[in-house]
């Protein structure tokens, strides 16, 4: 079964969950949030930007940049975790800016997209654009490049995200937003010393076997082994292996948010980078 990119049309995000309507009180669990417990349209309803990544520090950092570029109250520093409640997830605001962590994998973004997409639906966001900023291990690219993705893959090197549903395996799309990822990358030109390019970015459900390290618990494959299949991913567009794209540009295309996914590609990624 294949499903359909959403658009609401009216720059709300739309949720596809009937069972929702009929619910007295919808509990955000893993955000601490919740529709009774919090007025969601105060505390939200002018958010236009998300940015998620990985680590809590990282996106705390981020809100604390933001907070100064866009020349806001405080010096920077004080801002609170909307979820420090949970202790799964760290949320922080920056003016209209959303900077939300999402730990490693797609089960935990997976999560939190599904709360944070009720999050914005409840409080009646419009026109929401939303930015993975993630790390990577890039394929034949520079160290240190920025990877914009404008597909992401699977580790058959397939636009798709299969999601288990019951028993049924759902085949989702995985293209993210063309003209957000040239307006990206037309941003970086003013940026000297970033290499940064648009590319596939392979999304896989590990970060050893998965990606073809060597230095795992577990290696069943040889070095050239490793070498001919990350040469094939190139070869079909790859330029970069990280580990939530598939369910982030899914999910977010269902739900009509306006998505993008940037990898900067670290220098000390162990074992990767090889063509
Ligand atoms: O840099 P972040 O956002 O954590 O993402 C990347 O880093 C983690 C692996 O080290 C994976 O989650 C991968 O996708
Ligand atoms: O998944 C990831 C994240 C960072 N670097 C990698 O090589 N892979």
């Amino acid at each position: 079964m294949t499903e359909t990119t959403g658009y609401s049309g009216s720059g709300l995000v739309l949720v596809r969950n009937p069972h929702l309507d009929l619910m007295e009180e919808d509990v955000l669990y893993h955000l601490d949030l919740g529709t009774k417990t919090h007025n969601l349209p105060a505390m939200f309803g002018d958010i236009k930007f998300v940015c998620v990544g990985g680590s809590p520090n990282r996106m705390r950092a981020f809100a604390q940049f933001m907070q100064r570029e866009l020349g806001l109250a405080g010096d920077g520093e004080d801002v609170a975790d909307i979820c420090a409640g949970s202790d799964r997830y760290a949320m922080y605001r920056a003016g209209p800016v959303l900077s939300i962590s999402h730990g490693m994998g797609i089960p935990s973004i997976s999560i939190m997209l599904h709360e944070l997409i009720k999050l914005l639906h409840h409080a009646k966001c419009r026109d929401v654009t939303i930015i993975r900023i993630g790390t990577s291990g890039g394929l034949g690219i520079e160290a240190g490049s920025v990877v914009i993705t404008d597909t992401a893959v699977d580790s058959s090197f397939q636009p798709r995200f299969e999601q288990v549903v019951l028993d049924d395996v759902v085949v989702r799309s995985t293209e993210l937003d063309k003209d957000l990822a040239e307006e990206l990358l037309a941003c970086s030109r003013d940026i000297p010393d970033f290499p940064t390019l648009i590319g596939h970015t392979m999304c896989t459900y590990d970060f050893y076997e998965g990606q073809g390290r060597l230095d795992g618990a577990l290696c069943s494959f040889s070095s050239e082994k490793k070498l001919e299949y990350l040469r094939r991913a190139y070869d079909a567009g790859v330029r970069n292996i990280e580990m939530e794209s598939a369910a982030f540009a899914a999910l977010c295309g269902l739900c009509g948010l306006k998505g993008e996914s940037c990898h900067f590609h670290l220098l000390p990624t162990p074992g990767l980078n090889p063509l």
